[in-house]
C-alpha cells in the first residue's frame, strides 16, 4: 500500500500555504511536525480529500484519488482537530449514528461499533454520555468514529491537544497499534507525541518540506550540535541567548547549566550532549518547545 503526494501546492488568495510538496507514505505512523501556521492542517485536509489542492496530485497505489472519488473516501478515516460530538448521545449511540452516515448496514454497524469501542478501551463505558467524558476519552471516541469504516489511511490532526500526560501516552499507544496495517498521519507540534511511535517525521516550515527522516536519523544529524555550557554568573546568560538557540536552563551546583543548539561550539568549555527531539524542534523552529 502506498500513498504518493506529488508536487502539491495550495494557495489561499496570494498566500502560498503549501509549496510543491512531494511525499510518499507506506504503512506505519508518520508524524507531521511544524509550528502553528506551517500548513499541517491544510496538508491533512487535502490528503483526506475534503479540500482540493491548487496544484499537484495524490495517488493511492498508483491511482489518482480524484478519479477514485468515493472509493478513496471509503479508505479514509479522518479525525479533525475539532470534532463535533453529540454530547447527549451515549458513546455507543453516537458511533451507530456515524456508522449510518458512513453507509454501513445495521449488521455491519453492530460489529464495527463493538470492535472499535473495544479497540479504544471504551466498551465498558459505551452506555455513558459522551458529554461527560474526559478530553482523552472524547479523543478516543473520535478515533473510534474514524475507524468505523476500517480505513486504510487514518489522518489525525493534533490528537493530543488538551490531554493529560497519561491520556497522551495511552493515545499514542493506540495509534501505534492501529498503524500495524494502516498508514497513520499524525500532525502535532508536540514533539513527544511522535518521538516513540513515528516511523518518519515530516518537518514542515512555511508550507515547505524541510526534512523527512526517521526520528533516529534526525537525531543523528543533530550530533555535535547540542551543547552543555555551565556559567558561574547568571549575567552571562543573555549574551548566549542573543547569539544562540538556548533550550533548558538548569541550576546546578557548578552554576547555571545551559542547553545550547548550535552548529559550532558556543564556548571553549562547551560539552557536546546527546540530542533529543526537543532540541530538534528548537533547531528547526526558533521557538519555545510546546
Ligand atoms: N481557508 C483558508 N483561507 C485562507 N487562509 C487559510 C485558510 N486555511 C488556512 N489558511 C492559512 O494557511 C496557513 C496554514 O494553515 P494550517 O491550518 O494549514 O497550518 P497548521 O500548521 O495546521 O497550523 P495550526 O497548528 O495552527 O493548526 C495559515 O497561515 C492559515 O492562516
Amino acid at each position: 500500500m502506498s500513498l504518493l503526494v506529488s508536487n502539491l501546492t495550495k494557495v489561499f488568495g496570494k498566500k502560498q500555504v503549501l509549496q510543491s510538496l512531494n511525499l510518499e507514505f507506506t504503512t506505519g505512523v508518520y508524524g507531521i511536525l511544524g509550528a502553528n501556521g506551517s500548513g499541517k492542517t491544510t496538508l491533512m485536509r487535502i490528503i483526506a480529500n475534503v479540500m482540493r489542492p491548487s496544484e499537484g496530485n495524490i495517488y493511492y497505489d498508483g491511482r489518482d484519488i480524484t478519479i477514485m472519488d468515493h472509493q478513496y473516501r471509503d479508505l479514509i478515516g479522518y479525525l479533525p482537530q475539532h470534532v463535533g460530538l453529540y454530547k447527549q448521545f451515549t458513546a455507543e449511540k453516537f458511533l451507530h449514528y456515524i456508522a449510518t452516515l458512513k453507509g454501513l448496514s445495521k449488521k455491519e454497524a453492530k460489529v464495527k461499533v463493538k470492535e472499535t469501542l473495544e479497540l479504544v478501551g471504551l466498551y465498558d463505558r459505551r452506555k455513558e454520555k459522551v458529554g461527560k467524558f474526559s478530553g482523552g476519552m472524547k479523543r478516543r471516541v473520535g478515533i473510534a468514529q474514524a475507524l468505523l469504516n476500517d480505513p486504510k489511511i487514518l489522518i489525525v490532526d493534533e490528537p493530543t491537544a488538551g490531554l493529560d500526560p497519561k491520556e497522551r501516552i495511552r493515545f499514542r499507544n493506540l495509534l501505534s497499534t492501529i498503524a500495524s496495517n494502516r498508514i497513520v498521519l499524525l500532525s502535532t507540534h508536540i514533539v513527544s507525541d511522535i518521538e516513540f511511535i513515528a516511523k518518519e517525521v515530516i518537518i514542515l516550515k512555511d508550507g515547505r518540506l524541510i526534512q523527512k527522516e526517521s526520528p533516529q536519523l534526525l537525531l543523528k544529524e543533530l550530533e555535535q550540535k547540542v551543547w552543555k555550557v555551565i556559567v558561574s554568573n547568571e549575567m552571562e546568560i543573555p549574551a548566549f541567548q542573543q547569539s544562540y538557540k538556548v533550550g533548558n536552563i538548569v541550576k546546578t551546583e557548578a552554576g547555571m547549566e545551559l542547553r545550547i543548539i548550535s552548529d559550532t561550539m558556543p564556548s571553549p568549555h562547551a560539552v557536546a550532549v546527546q540530542p533529543n527531539l526537543e532540541d530538534l524542534y528548537l533547531y528547526y523552529f526558533d521557538e519555545e518547545v510546546a
